[in-house]
C-alpha cells in the first residue's frame, strides 16, 4: 500500500516536472532528474524503493530516539533540571516566538551529551551487515573473505574497556573529543555511516527544546519494560506513539495541569 503510494507521488512529480510546474529542489525531483553515467535515469521502482528506505531508516530510529530521551529524562531528575536550565538560557536569549537557529542548536552541549548517552544505552538501530573483504580472526573465530557479519550496536557501547560501570547514565562521558573512534555508533561507522546523523540529531534537539521548556516528565508506568522489536520500545505502549508511553505524564510548567503530548 505505502508502494502504491509512493508509485503515485513519483508518477504526479514526473508529470509535474515535465510540465515544469515544479523546480528542482528536493530529493524527489533529483532522483527524477539524475542519470548515470551512461545518462539513464532511475525507474519508479528503483526510486519507489529509494523513498521506502528512506522512510523506514529515518522514521522509527528517530521516533526511538526522542522515546528514549524522554524515559530517561522522567527517570533522572537531576539530569532534567540541567537540561531545562540549558534550554531555558536559549529560551530567555530569544523573542515570543522567535525560532530556533543553527548557532542555538550549537548550544546545546548538555542536551546534546545526554541523547547521546542516551542512544548508547538503548540504541534505536542494533547493528548492521558487512561482508568480509579479506580472511581475518576475531575472538578466535575464523571469518573467511566473503562472510556475510553483523555488528551489533548495544555490545559495542557496554563494553566496560571503553565505557566504566557501562550501565549507568552518565552524560559526561561525551565531553571533549568523547569516545574513542568506533566504540560508540548509535548512526554506524565508517562508508556506509547513516547519512540522516544530523538531520536526527536536529530533530531531536529541538523536540528536547520544546518539550522540557514546556513540561515536566513523569512516567505513566514507572517500571514499565523494554523490549526489543527491531527498536527498543515501551513494551506497554509504542515509539510511534509516545502519547501514550507519556500518558498523564506531562506536568505542563505554566499553567500546573497535567497534560498529554499533542
Ligand atoms: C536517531 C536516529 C537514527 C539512527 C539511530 C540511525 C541509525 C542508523 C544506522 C545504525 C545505520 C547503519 C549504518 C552503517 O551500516 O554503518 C543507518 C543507515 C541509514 N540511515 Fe539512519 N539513523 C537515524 C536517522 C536517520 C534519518 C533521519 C535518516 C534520513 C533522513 C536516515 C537515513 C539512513 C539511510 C538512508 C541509511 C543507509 C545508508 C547506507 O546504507 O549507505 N537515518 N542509520
Amino acid at each position: 500500500m505505502v508502494c502504491e503510494e509512493v508509485l503515485n507521488i513519483i508518477r504526479e512529480r514526473r508529470k509535474e516536472l515535465m510540465e515544469k510546474e515544479r523546480g528542482d529542489g528536493d530529493l524527489l525531483s533529483r532522483m527524477l532528474l539524475v542519470t548515470d553515467k551512461n545518462g539513464k535515469f532511475m525507474n519508479e521502482k528503483e526510486i519507489s524503493n529509494n523513498i521506502v528506505g528512506l522512510l523506514v531508516a529515518s522514521y522509527e530510529t528517530t521516533s526511538t530516539a526522542v522515546t528514549v530521551v524522554l524515559k530517561y529524562l522522567a527517570e533522572l531528575p537531576h539530569i532534567y533540571t540541567q537540561v531545562f536550565k540549558e534550554q531555558m538560557e536559549i529560551a530567555k536569549s530569544k523573542g515570543p516566538n522567535e525560532l530556533l537557529t543553527w548557532e542555538d542548536i550549537q548550544k546545546m552541549k548538555f542536551s546534546w551529551n545526554v541523547a547521546c548517552e542516551a542512544l548508547r544505552l538503548s540504541p534505536p538501530a542494533q547493528g548492521a551487515f558487512r561482508e568480509a573483504i579479506t580472511d581475518f580472526t576475531y575472538a578466535g573465530f575464523s571469518i573467511p573473505k566473503g562472510w556475510k557479519t553483523f555488528w551489533t550496536v548495544h555490545t559495542t557501547h557496554t563494553n566496560p574497556q571503553y565505557f566504566p560501570e557501562p550501565e549507568k547514565f552518565d552524560p559526561s562521558r561525551f565531553d571533549g573529543s568523547g569516545p574513542a573512534p568506533y566504540t560508540y555508533v548509535p548512526f554506524g561507522g565508517g562508508p556506509r555511516m547513516c547519512p540522516g546523523k544530523e538531520y536526527a540529531r536536529l530533530e531531536v534537539l529541538v523536540f528536547m527544546h520544546n518539550v522540557v521548556r514546556n513540561f515536566k516528565l513523569e512516567k505513566a508506568i514507572p517500571n514499565e519494560k523494554i523490549v526489543f522489536h527491531a527498536s527498543p520500545v515501551p513494551m506497554k505502549a509504542s515509539t510511534l506513539m509516545t502519547n501514550k508511553y507519556l500518558k498523564a505524564s506531562l506536568l505542563d510548567r505554566l499553567r500546573g495541569v497535567t497534560s498529554h503530548m499533542p
